[in-house]
């Protein structure tokens, strides 16, 4: 989709330089460190608990980092103005709630913000940047609609066309595909991965992350290993230790594509 010309590729480089990130006194993840390279999707995945949140709250620049830096291209995020920087990188949260008396099209407009003159309001194109993130995330027609009528996987769909509307060089998820349907599922990860955007995005569905991004970083007691390609990031070996599952690899008998299969540990007694 495009809601204005797409970034160019060569904007959107993420950095993490030596990162830790702390919720009050408590280090959650400590030495991270990595590069994405502009038009990337890079899955963060681990268990429960692990910190994918707080690493993309602190990528967003929520949250700041306890020590190190984040750098988008040549630019320390955490520096930035509030406008500069919700022109850089836009966040959907997990599980964010509107304010329920919005209009679906107000939440939505909410991302062109950073692009406003102070008090400025350009209304024909503004709608149609709107309707197009709408119809781009299979909500057509759904501009003039209570927030507070809308199901948990509507919801979440609005808010992902929220941020595209922003149309930042780098793009961060939290769990985007919960509360999805897996049609919307499949068809939400084909989008983020077709923007030609930098896209980080924490996914709890193995297989999904093994099929959808280019690398994979696993987050595992306390450090963030090294993105890696999904084949390695996602060894059985790895699997294992992280998840505490088995997982194996096999050919669809249709595609003769790879997939990525989970199972219990007993399943296999
Ligand atoms: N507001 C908070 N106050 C104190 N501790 C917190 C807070 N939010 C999160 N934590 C703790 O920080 C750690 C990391 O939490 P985080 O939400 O980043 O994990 P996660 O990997 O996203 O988890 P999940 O898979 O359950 O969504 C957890 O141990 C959690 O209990």
């Amino acid at each position: 989709m495009s809601t204005d010309e797409p970034p160019l590729l060569e904007h959107g480089r993420l950095y993490a330089r030596e990162l830790a990130c702390a919720i009050g006194r408590r280090t959650v993840l400590a030495e991270v460190d990595f590069s994405i390279e502009p038009g990337e999707t890079v899955g963060i995945v681990g268990p429960n608990g692990s910190g994918k949140t707080t690493l993309l709250r602190t990528l967003s620049g929520v949250h700041r980092p306890r020590s190190g830096r984040v750098l988008v291209d040549d630019q320390v995020l955490h520096d930035l103005r509030p406008r500069r920087r919700a022109a850089t990188v836009a966040l959907v949260a997990q599980d964010e709630i509107p304010p329920d008396d919005m209009l679906v099209g107000e939440v939505v407009a909410l991302g062109l913000t950073p692009y406003l003159p102070p008090w400025g309001l350009d209304a024909p194109r503004e709608q149609q940047r709107v309707t197009q993130a709408l119809a781009s995330v299979d909500l057509h027609g759904f501009a003039g609609r209570p927030v507070r009528q809308l199901s948990g996987g509507e919801r979440q769909r609005v808010l992902l066309a929220r941020a595209l509307v922003q149309n930042t060089p780098v793009l961060l998820l939290d769990e985007p595909t919960n509360h999805l349907d897996v049609t919307h599922q499949l068809e939400l990860l084909t989008l983020v991965r077709g923007l030609r955007r930098t896209v980080v995005a924490a996914l709890h569905d193995l297989s999904l992350a093994d099929r959808y991004c280019d690398r994979i970083i696993v987050l595992h007691k306390g450090r963030a290993r090294p993105p890696a390609p999904p084949g390695e990031a996602l060894s059985p070996a790895v699997v294992a230790e992280v998840f505490g599952v088995d997982a194996n690899r096999v050919r669809h008998p249709v595609t003769g594509e790879d997939h990525l299969l989970i199972t219990p540990r007993e399943a296999r007694r």
